[in-house]
């Protein structure tokens, strides 16, 4: 014998219902079955709805009564053929001419008791039940009708009745002996000795079911819903939850007491004490196994689930009073319960002078005020403190009976909301050990249960959530490199990148599940105008856990919302040099602000795109040396254009070359201008710990002035050509003396040097070609020979290379 029961909305409507039949006609192939219904979706609520309306004097509640009869009637005429309907039919005027004569009673004197409440409420699955009873028949089924009415005994706590098992048990026993066919029973209701109608509370159907189940030692009880089984998390918070295959009775408590809604844990005791296994399925995903819960801890995961609570507040109580902590605790206690304040967690430090609760908010001011009277007297004389509320929290709770004499669990919790930067304002571990709780600042809710679940369940790979400012040359070319590698880092490096923010100076574009890389995104088909700061709120409002923020813009704009950026705890990679290249005072308040907040902040391309340059001069320092001098061509673009231009070519036409090769900045002026070089020596120089300030570096421009305060770049690039003959002029000038021409900067005795050199050929970097930048370092320990480092400085691929490896980088640390 199978026990199934299906949900109000498994049974709102007339195709649902044809759903749940078929799932019945299989499930008959092989089990006998007995099956409880909860009443037609949203039944109960409008029954309520109607008693309410009456008990107020409105006569409202006459259309919404009519309004409720017709949906029956119009549920009866599709599911019940119509020579067959007439029963039914009068079944159902029946009942609801009853209703009609209860809630004009109601009505007239103006009275609601539970008692009555739970009369009203008991036509839900009366109906509900009969009419799919006779629709069962009529689709060849032999059914049998039961008003649970006839067996389950109750005492009279209306609203919350108390089952009397021995009574129960055996009428069901009886029922089930005397008759034959499917039994459709009524879920929800239950009556006293005296035939008054009672109901079960929450979840009563469920409860039923599970009665049933027990009294009859059922092979299984089937809970049939709208979701598939019990998930890992909150599937609306965390995108990644998936359905738990199996659950031990324990965990399925624990996991349900801390918000996970789909099955509430006092229905399940009668099934759990007969140990009789419980299914949660999906009427509208039958296929799906769902979640098996039964007396097994299966051996495997260090936790099974992860739930939570928003809206709690932690109610603090304190002071020397406490310190006979016996009696302290107990009046605490008492008076919370006389209040009916639910205790969601209590965590005691052992000093013992305080006590701290997490309550929900809305039952948090009740707390005050009952143990503020509790104490009234010890407070008034100081011995106590008035209670302390602390409001806008959440809990959040890992759950598995796994945890037990297995160290790491709260190890793996706390490094993972730590390494998030989420603050633990209590916690609470149960001596069971399958639970660990801790409650955390409410805004953090979203980000803790994502960095939770990829913790526990997604631990072979870390997810790194990107969001790119600047799509444009290094952007794009960065996306393609992710799209390419993402499948080798998810298995070789267990690291999976996922891109959900996009920017170019015109539009903007979100997605939650991160895009799909192997289809590029066209910014342009977004309606969603830039807008920084919202870009910077819909991240933070994302709130995923391992956030980096790419800055692949050379926007001052985009440099000036870091601050806020690190304030948020998401790491920064970018090639963009604004932020570094301000003054010394911001550059130091960006690497304090990082450190505090725990996140990085990398931009090895700042200097040189890919080439280790940075990350080498970083290592150098950590290490203790000391720079001497610094001598490099730090420009690609400079480079190949001073020597192209020993090629023969037009100075104007080889700059225009280097813009198309992706070699110069968005405007090519910043390179000509000595500017690009001069932020990278000044960052190069701060990297060597010296205290450096932009105005003090002596530039070169080879912009000629007449082209300095042009519009446009291709404006610029006419009045350029007029140039040209200089440029041709001063390299047969080099080439006379047999030199050549390189833009270089220097640093020696803290004084920085950018500009165009005659060097002899036998100079290293005479021999530089294309985009080549070359770095030689003197230092205490690279003194007789510098460490150099040459290579391609610019350019899409080495650059977009450059900024993936930082972002990588920063995957790599954050996991454990
Ligand atoms: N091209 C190269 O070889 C190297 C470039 N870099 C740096 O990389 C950065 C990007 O360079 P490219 O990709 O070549 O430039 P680009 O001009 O091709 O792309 C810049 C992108 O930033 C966007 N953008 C500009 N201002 C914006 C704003 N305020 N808000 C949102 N988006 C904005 C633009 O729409 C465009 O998508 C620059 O900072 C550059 O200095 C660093 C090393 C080498
Ligand atoms: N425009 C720069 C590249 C970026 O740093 C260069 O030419 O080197
Ligand atoms: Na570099």
């Amino acid at each position: 014998m199978k026990i199934i029961k299906f949900g109000g909305s498994s049974v709102a409507n007339p195709e649902n219902i044809q759903r749940v039949f078929s799932i019945i006609k299989e499930k008959l192939k092989e089990h006998e079955l007995a099956v409880v219904f909860s009443a037609f979706g949203g039944v109960t609520e409008s029954l309520l709805k109607i008693a309410q309306l009456a008990r107020e004097g409105d006569e409202a509640y006459r259309e919404v009564l009519q309004t409720l009869e017709e949906k029956h009637l119009a549920i009866v005429r599709q599911l019940i053929s119509v020579q067959s309907q007439s029963t039914v039919m009068t079944f159902v005027k029946v009942r609801f001419k009853e209703l009609e004569d209860l809630f004009h009673g109601i009505y007239l004197i103006k009275e609601n008791s539970p008692r009555t409440l739970d009369y009203v409420a008991s036509f839900g699955e009366r109906l509900s039940a009969f009419i799919l009873a006779e629709s069962m028949q009529g689709q060849g089924l032999k059914t049998q009708f039961l008003d649970a009415r006839d067996v389950i005994r109750t005492n009279d706590r209306f609203g919350q009745a108390k089952v009397d098992f021995e009574v129960t048990n055996e009428a069901i026993k009886n029922y089930f002996a005397k008759y034959d066919g499917i039994k459709v029973i009524t879920g929800f209701i239950s009556s006293t000795a005296k035939g008054e109608t009672t109901t079960l509370g929450r979840s009563g159907s469920d409860y039923t079911a599970a009665i049933f189940a027990a009294a009859l030692d059922a092979e299984n009880l089937e809970i049939w819903t709208d979701v598939s089984g019990v998930l890992t998390s909150d599937p609306k918070l965390v995108y990644t939850a998936f359905t738990i295959p199996q659950l031990s009775y324990n965990e399925a408590m624990e996991l349900s007491h801390f918000g996970a809604k789909v099955i509430f844990p006092a229905t399940m005791q009668p099934a759990m004490r007969k140990s009789i296994p419980i299914y949660i399925k999906n009427t509208f995903e039958p296929e799906n196994p769902g979640t098996l819960i039964n007396g097994e801890v299966s051996p495997g995961a260090l936790i099974k689930g992860i739930s939570s609570i928003p809206n709690v507040s932690i109610v603090t109580v304190q002071g020397a009073g406490m310190l006979d902590s016996t009696v302290g605790t107990s009046r605490v206690f008492k008076a919370l319960a006389e209040a009916k304040v639910n205790v969601l967690l209590i965590s005691q430090a052992s000093s013992e002078h305080s006590i701290c609760l997490a309550i929900k908010t809305q039952e948090s001011y009740l707390a005050k005020e009952a143990v503020e009277k509790e104490f009234f007297y010890e407070i008034k004389s100081g011995e106590m403190d008035k209670v302390i509320l602390l409001h806008d929290l959440a809990t959040v709770a890992v759950v598995g009976e796994n945890m037990k004499h297995n160290p790491g669990a709260s190890g793996r919790m706390f490094r993972a909301l730590g390494r998030n930067n989420i603050n633990v304002g209590a916690i609470a571990q149960g001596s069971s050990e399958l639970n660990i709780s801790a409650v955390i600042p409410q805004p953090d809710l979203q980000k803790a249960l994502n960095a939770l679940h990829e913790a526990f369940f997604l631990s072979e790979n870390k997810v790194l959530h990107v969001f790119l400012v600047g799509v444009g040359l290094i952007g794009q070319a960065l996306i393609k490199m992710i799209a390419n590698q993402q499948q080798k880092l998810r298995g070789d490096n267990e690291l999976d990148i996922q891109i959900h923010g996009m920017a170019n100076s015109r539009f903007m574009a979100f997605h939650e599940d991160g895009f799909d890389l192997s289809n590029p995104y066209e910014l342009s088909d977004s309606d969603e105008k830039t807008d920084l700061n919202k870009f910077i709120r819909t991240m933070e409002e994302m709130n995923f856990s391992n956030t980096v923020f790419v800055d692949c813009t050379a926007s001052q704009d985009v440099a000036e919302l870091y601050t806020k950026i690190l304030e948020a705890k998401v790491a920064i990679v970018t090639p963009n040099k604004k932020a570094n290249s301000g003054s010394m005072d911001q550059y130091r308040a960006l690497k304090k602000l990082a450190k505090k907040r725990g996140v990085k902040f990398l931009y090895e391309t700042n200097v040189a795109a890919g080439l280790p340059v940075i990350n080498t001069l970083q290592d150098l320092m950590l290490s203790g040396d000391r720079v001497i001098r610094i001598e490099a061509v730090l420009s690609g673009s400079m480079n190949y254009i001073f020597s192209e231009l020993e090629k023969g070519d037009p100075f104007s036409e080889v700059v225009k070359k280097a813009k198309e090769l992706g070699f110069t900045e968005p405007d090519p002026r910043d390179d000509l201008s000595g500017m690009d070089v001069a932020r990278k020596i000044l960052i190069l120089g701060r990297e060597a710990e010296q205290d450096l300030e932009f105005d003090s570096i002596e530039i070169q421009s080879m912009v000629p002035e007449d082209c300095q305060n042009l519009g446009s770049v291709p404006e610029f690039f006419e009045v350029l050509r007029t140039h040209d003959i200089d440029f041709a002029e001063m390299l047969k000038v080099a080439e006379a003396k047999g030199e050549r021409l390189r833009f270089m900067a220097t640093l020696e005795n803290g004084k920085a040097k950018v500009g165009l050199n005659s060097l002899p050929i036998a100079h290293p970097f005479s021999g530089l070609g294309g985009s080549d930048n070359m770095i030689l370092l003197t230092t205490d320990r690279y003194k007789d020979r510098p460490m150099i480092i040459r290579g391609p400085g610019a350019g899409a691929d080495v650059t977009a290379a450059g900024v993936f490896a930082d972002v990588i980088r920063i995957g790599n640390y954050t996991r454990e």
